[in-house]
């Protein structure tokens, strides 16, 4: 059975700055959160605290209900996946898969004399027995005699995640355990951890700051920025409904864009309309599939100053002719076959349906001004 994990006003400090701000979470049993933020926010302080590697400074954590806060680490019956994988070189693939049950189950002088102690046999094939299993399930059975120096950086990572496997731990935590593999294992290395998530059926905390890891794997995502969880939700209501305007800018590439009151009233009568229905000057945002080339219901002219090939269409990255709007938007082939780029200029419209609205503390606000039908029933009010 799966755990939940609960977070109660998780507080640290370093000195004189505060790490973790009074972090609340609820996990759910079986769920994949991860925590993304900029470096320095305080996801692996987070992680490291849930493991009991250190201790908060205020609030309490339970499993299924349960404080763990007083718990060693080994009580609390998590287990860790280290960017590092932090494998023993000396030591083989099995050996190294092994150690946590050798840790639990043999007497300490079956550990030192090895199979010199004739009292452990048992245990040990027993141990042997459960590391072949796990080892089948990621797919290590194969390799079980090597050293670790003789593995790809793939299958590292899965010694390490068959290492943590292998005492059926109540939640799994794993810190960045992507960031020391290249582009394409990584990708591969997210579908093998996702198809192990579904597969085991735990609950799983993951750390990245990559965005697309987190967008990709997760049941729910917890953006976090300088040591507060800025938003929880789902990959695609972070994206598509974001409340907050850092939020909005940190999940999505190429990246929203974001214009001023002043620019959006640039962009016909209706721009002028919504810039003025506002009571305070605000900032809007756009994703750049919200943007397409040609005029619409608000539409400004922009120059094109770079353009990226896709292969299937292209990203223009543009700058408003009247105003300081930067805007990129993703245009088809079959829409650029459509219009005249030589001169550089190209008119920009934007879908008032995903015009997104935010106040001077970047929080999310109701688009007022908008007929009924559009904006207005999309943008969810805080
Ligand atoms: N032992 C420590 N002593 C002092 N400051 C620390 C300590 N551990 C972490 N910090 C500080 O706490 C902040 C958060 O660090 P943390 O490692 O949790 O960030 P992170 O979000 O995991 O970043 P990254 O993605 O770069 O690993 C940083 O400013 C860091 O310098």
């Amino acid at each position: 059975m799966a755990s939940s994990l609960t977070l109660n006003g998780i507080t640290k400090r370093h000195g004189a700055q505060t790490t973790l701000k009074g972090v609340s979470l609820d996990i759910r049993p079986g769920e994949f959160l991860t925590l993304v933020g900029p470096s320095g926010c305080g996801k692996s302080t987070l992680l490291r605290i849930i493991a009991g590697l250190m201790a908060q400074d205020e609030g309490s954590m339970a499993i299924d209900g349960q404080l763990i806060d007083a718990l060693a680490p080994k009580a609390r019956d998590i287990a860790m996946v280290f960017q590092s994988y932090a494998l023993y070189p000396h030591m083989s693939v099995a050996k190294n898969i092994s150690l946590p049950l050798e840790a639990q189950r043999l007497s300490l002088a079956g550990r030192m004399f090895g199979r010199l102690w004739p009292f452990s046999a048992a245990t040990r094939r027993e141990i042997a027995a459960e590391v072949d299993r796990v080892a089948a399930q990621v797919e290590l059975g194969s390799l079980l005699s090597r050293l670790p120096a003789a593995l790809s950086g793939g299958q590292r990572q899965r010694v390490a995640v068959a290492r943590a496997m292998i005492r059926a731990p109540r939640i799994f935590l794993m810190d960045e355990p992507l960031s020391n593999l290249d582009a394409r294992l990584r990708v591969q290395m997210r579908e093998e951890i996702s198809h192990l998530h579904r597969k085991l059926g735990a609950t799983f905390v993951y750390v990245t700051h990559d965005q697309t890891e987190a967008m990709t794997m997760s049941s729910r995502v917890a953006l976090m920025m300088g040591g507060e969880i800025v938003q929880c939700d789902t990959p695609a209501a972070l994206y598509s409904n974001p409340q907050d305007l850092r939020v909005a800018q940190f999940i999505g590439s190429p990246g929203v864009n974001v214009i001023a009151s002043d620019d959006l009233a640039l962009w016909g009568p209706l721009g002028v309309r919504l810039a003025e229905a506002q009571i305070t000057p605000m900032q809007f945002a756009l994703r750049p599939e919200a943007l397409r080339p040609g005029t619409g219901a608000l539409t400004t002219r922009a120059r094109i100053e770079r353009r990226e090939d896709l292969g299937h269409g292209q990203l223009l990255f543009c700058r408003q002719i009247d105003g300081n709007a930067r805007l990129t938007l993703r245009s088809t082939a079959a829409e650029l076959a459509q219009i005249d780029l030589s001169g550089g200029i190209i008119d920009i419209s934007a879908d008032p349906a995903q015009l997104m609205m935010f106040n001077a503390q970047g929080k999310r606000q109701l688009l007022k001004g908008l007929a009924p039908g559009a904006a207005v029933q999309r943008s969810a009010h805080v």
